[in-house]
């Protein structure tokens, strides 16, 4: 590279890694190619930078793409999982033999460049997980683009015209796009589209509205006195009615008048219980606002605990609670009950299931018991709202242990693999309990694989996503998409649901050996380690803490395996839970083995 070029990408390097260690080598006094710059692969001549990639090293500046530029010749960028701000400037249309611009998993923002259009060798592009808004620039003429991924942004308008018959992956879900789905000629499938509110026509589910008629002219002072006729009699039947109404209402409330009177005097528990959620000085900060809330002792059923045998619904009113999180099913509080004990109870909002459907499901999952699945110690429900009640966990969750703990050094493969072979086998128990009530976990992730006293895990809050929930999650909604878009004969909406929580298994596995963070439902994990395996680069996916601890690069593999199983998109090619916990145990024993036949 000439001294120029050098100087402007010591430039770019400074705008986007103002962090960076001096063993990166970009410095003007070194050679791009001959002193081994980090990120940098140059042509077989070692004269000109073919590749940049930066990914996963926590950039945390802007992409200066003048000066990037600079070298002429750079076909690949791939800055994926940083913290890239920021733009993507006018600019990148300059690096004119581009051919790979990885961009995913940042924190772009601003619209996509128009000059993208121009970039005209460009194979694969992925800026998805970004915060990009505005238009999708028209690509329609580079006619060699393989992979157009831009999920998870706030992108807007329709989307233009692709060459859908050339596209290899294609994905727009999750943004704020609207107008007809294009002609894709039967190329790509709804999953590429969901999650936009106001896209409309095949292959998602929901049709186009119908264009408006044009007004036919003429017919102008016809249509006036024919609405004018409707508008009429319309004013003078909903008059009748709100009559009726009112002379109704009065005799009505007479007759409240008088009931409420005997009420307040005859039904004395009622008024006692919502006495003392008033006045209470140190009670919980949920609020009961079901009607029902006055008959709370005798509507909370508890369940299997010695920890909390006698306990009353207004125990837990009286006690003091700290909201520990929000999530998808509801709020998480911590209770401290009198005698000390520590209960985590979820509060759920506006799922619509019967009380009576409420009560059968939450006695049919405390018959399937399992020593790794944490139990429900009580319940209670109202139309409303539903509470739960677990014992608290100190030791905190599988996410907490990953990615917030400061020894994670210590959980060693051994222990990965052993959590690894109890969870499935666990779930493998709970499914084939609850196959024929069609009962699965449902919202399967790390921070719901709680650590016992002895650092056991327990699955928790299972069955408390309902498939007909209205909140469903994207990947149930994923997979209900699929269901419903499958073959007659195909696979029933239970087995589906029993499949996802395989897929949300295979993201943990992923956590496990990756030791990444999950968003998005792990759909950019798992995209990750797909993209890396394809390009060969398997080794790199794995958690560094266990590559330096010297685990068997083989369990992972087989391990690595297993999880890409489960996260297949077809939910009908996944294993169940019983065949998954079958090889992880074939491989655990495997490991074992090797381990104690070791000098
Ligand atoms: N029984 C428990 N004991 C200790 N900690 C718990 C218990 N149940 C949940 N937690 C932790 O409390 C926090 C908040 O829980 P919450 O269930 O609201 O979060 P979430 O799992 O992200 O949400 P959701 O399950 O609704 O999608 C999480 O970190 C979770 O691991």
């Amino acid at each position: 590279e000439t001294t120029e070029a050098r100087d402007a990408l010591v430039q770019f390097i400074e705008k986007l890694a103002p962090q960076r260690g001096e063993n990166w080598g970009w410095n003007r006094s070194s050679d791009p190619c001959k002193s081994g710059w980090k990120g940098v692969t140059c042509y077989s001549d070692l004269a000109t930078i073919k590749k940049i990639v930066l990914d996963e090293l926590n950039l945390t500046g802007m992409l200066d793409a003048a000066s990037l530029c600079s070298t002429k010749a750079l076909m690949v960028l791939s800055l994926n999982s940083n913290n890239v701000v920021g733009t993507l400037p006018d600019e990148i249309s300059k690096c004119r033999h581009l051919t790979h611009v990885y961009l995913h998993g940042n924190k772009f923002s601003g619209s996509l460049p128009g000059s993208l259009s121009r970039l005209s060798n460009l194979k694969r592009v992925d800026v998805s997980d970004n915060g990009f808004s505005g238009g999708i620039p028209d690509m329609s003429r580079i006619s060699g683009l393989l992979t157009f991924l831009a999920d998870n942004n706030q992108l807007s308008g329709e989307i233009p015209k692709f060459d859908f018959s050339n596209l290899e992956e294609f994905n727009v879900s999750n943004n704020n796009l609207s107008g007809p789905v294009p002609d894709l000629g039967g190329r790509f499938n709804g999953t590429s589209f969901l999650g936009n509110p106001g896209l409309c026509g095949k292959p998602l589910p929901n049709a186009c509205p119908p264009s408006p008629p044009a007004r036919k002219k003429g017919s102008s002072k016809k249509d006036y006195f024919m609405y004018s006729g409707y508008a009429l009699i319309g004013i003078i039947i909903v008059s009748l009615v709100a009559f009726k109404l009112i002379k109704k209402g009065k005799t009505n409330s007479k007759k409240n008048v008088a009931k409420k009177g005997s009420q307040v005097t005859g039904d004395k528990e009622s008024s006692t219980s919502s006495e003392s959620k008033a006045v209470g000085g140190n009670r919980s900060e949920f609020s009961i606002t079901s009607a029902e809330s006055g008959r709370g002792s005798s509507s909370l059923v508890v369940l299997s605990s010695p920890m909390v045998n006698e306990l009353k619904f207004e125990d837990l009113l009286r006690s003091p609670a700290e909201l520990l999180g929000r999530g998808r099913n509801g709020s998480l509080y911590k209770v401290t009950l009198n005698e000390g004990v520590t209960l985590a109870v979820k509060r759920i909002r506006d799922w619509y299931i019967s009380r009576d459907d409420f009560k059968k499901r939450m006695q049919r999952i405390d018959q399937v018991k399992h020593p790794n699945v944490l139990p429900v110690v009580a319940f209670y429900c109202s139309s409303q709202e539903k509470l739960l009640v677990y014992e608290f966990q100190e030791n905190g969750s599988l996410f907490r242990l990953l990615h917030e703990s400061k020894n994670r050094q210590s959980f060693d493969w051994g222990s990965r693999l052993a959590l690894a072979s109890k969870i499935s086998a666990a779930l493998a128990y709970m499914h084939e309990g609850l196959q024929a009530d069609g009962i699965a976990h449902g919202n399967l992730k790390s921070s719901n694989i709680l650590l016992s006293n002895e650092m056991e895990p327990l699955i928790s809050e299972y069955g408390l996503a309902d498939a007909d929930n209205q909140d469903q999650s994207f990947l149930a909604q994923l997979d209900s998409f699929q269901e419903n878009n499958s073959p007659p004969g195909g696979i029933i909406s239970s087995n589906n649901a029993f499949k996802t929580d395989t897929y949300s298994f295979g993201i943990i596995l992923l956590e496990l050996l990756t030791g990444n963070v999950v968003q998005n439902n792990g759909f950019d994990l798992a995209r990750w380690v797909n993209s890396a395996i394809r390009e060969e680069w398997t080794v790199e996916v794995f958690d560094k803490a266990l590559v330096s601890e010297g685990a068997s690069e083989e369990s992972m593999v087989s391990l690595l395996q297993v999880a890409l199983k489960c996260i297949d998109i077809s939910s009908a090619a996944r294993p169940n839970m019983r065949e998954v916990a079958g090889i992880i145990n074939t491989i655990r024993e495997h490991e074992e083995k090797s381990i104690s036949s070791d000098p």
